[in-house]
């Protein structure tokens, strides 16, 4: 499993490209916007020197790592040569199926297609290309290239061989590997988004202050981070899509909260925007309450 495609340069895309990269594969990222791909570039040269800087990588093998890493605008270049394609665009079904559509056009004949969703189904994306039993779900987490897990998701149709390349592929890449029946939310996201959802609300009917929800999970639940510093790590929009996915499968329990919606409407997105449950505007030093 050698070429690699990433589709989707953004939080998710370009950390799986690094990781991807770092491991010894070749890999393409594409994205529509030029503007992500200049920005992962950016975050992929940024990450290469902190490691460089606290020894965890030598200066040559930084820079083979970089020189493994291409980038296009172009899904047809991207899907020309891999040996696996994983996409990570928006968490829209509409778009995954078209990507996938897309992607089972000019991906050759043994190219597996996996998708980075956080909820929806695999079998739902696969289904609309010729080649069901070549489709699955690897789910990474955020960052990618520094965290452990990637959840497969099997889909109705994914067969054994392709389950096995997918997780040889994660091993390869350093991963650990959990195998999940499909489910929406799978194992992770199902859990995550409720206690993120159910922090959020007690925010918002003033039951403590953002920090110190944060540092009740952190201190007192063991949880290497607040559910509120986590939510703005992975991007309010994006949590906001996978809280109305879970609503719609899986029920009311599952409602987005409120205030997880206002903010996203103010355009106030998490870290990528500099501002989320917390301010991340340069010229404020540290973490502060919004
Ligand atoms: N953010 C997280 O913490 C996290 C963790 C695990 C999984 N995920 C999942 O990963 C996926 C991506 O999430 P993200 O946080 O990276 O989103 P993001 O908004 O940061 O990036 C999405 C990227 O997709 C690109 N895109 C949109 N339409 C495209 C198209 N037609 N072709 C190519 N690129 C296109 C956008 O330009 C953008 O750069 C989602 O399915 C999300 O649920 C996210």
């Amino acid at each position: 499993m050698e070429n690699l495609a990433v589709i989707g340069g953004g939080v998710m895309g370009r950390g799986i490209a690094y990781a991807a990269a770092l491991s010894g594969h070749q890999v393409l990222l594409q994205d529509i916007q030029p503007n992500a791909l200049e920005k992962a570039t950016s975050f992929i040269e940024k990450e290469v020197k902190k490691s460089i800087e606290r020894g965890r990588l030598q200066a040559v093998e930084a820079e083979e790592c970089l020189s493994r890493i291409k980038f296009t605008t172009s899904i047809e270049e991207a899907g020309m040569q891999a040996d696996l394609v994983i996409e990570a665009v928006l968490e829209q079904m509409e778009l995954k199926v078209n990507i996938f559509k897309q992607l089972d056009d000019v991906c050759p004949n043994h190219t597996i297609l996996a998708t980075n969703t956080s909820t929806m189904s695999p079998t739902e994306i696969g289904a609309q290309t010729s080649r069901p039993e070549k489709c699955i779900a690897m789910h990474f987490f955020n960052p990618p290239h520094k965290m452990k897990l990637v959840e497969i998701v099997r889909g109705l149709d994914t067969s054994d061989e392709t389950f096995n390349k997918a997780k040889q592929a994660a091993l390869s890449m350093g991963k650990e590997v959990v195998e999940v029946n499909e489910f929406p939310g799978f194992v992770t996201s199902r859990m995550n988004c409720l206690i993120g959802n159910e922090a959020m609300n007690m925010l918002m009917e003033g039951v403590a202050s953002a920090e110190d929800i944060d540092k009740a999970m952190k201190l007192g639940l063991n949880h290497p981070m607040g559910p509120l510093e986590l939510a703005d790590l992975v991007g309010l929009d994006t949590r906001l899509r996978n809280m109305e996915y879970l609503h719609a499968t899986l029920g009311e329990k599952y409602r987005p909260c409120p205030l997880l919606a206002k903010y996203v409407k103010a355009g106030r997105l998490g870290r990528k925007s500099g501002m989320g449950f917390y301010n991340y505007e340069k010229n404020i030093i540290g973490v502060q309450k919004v």
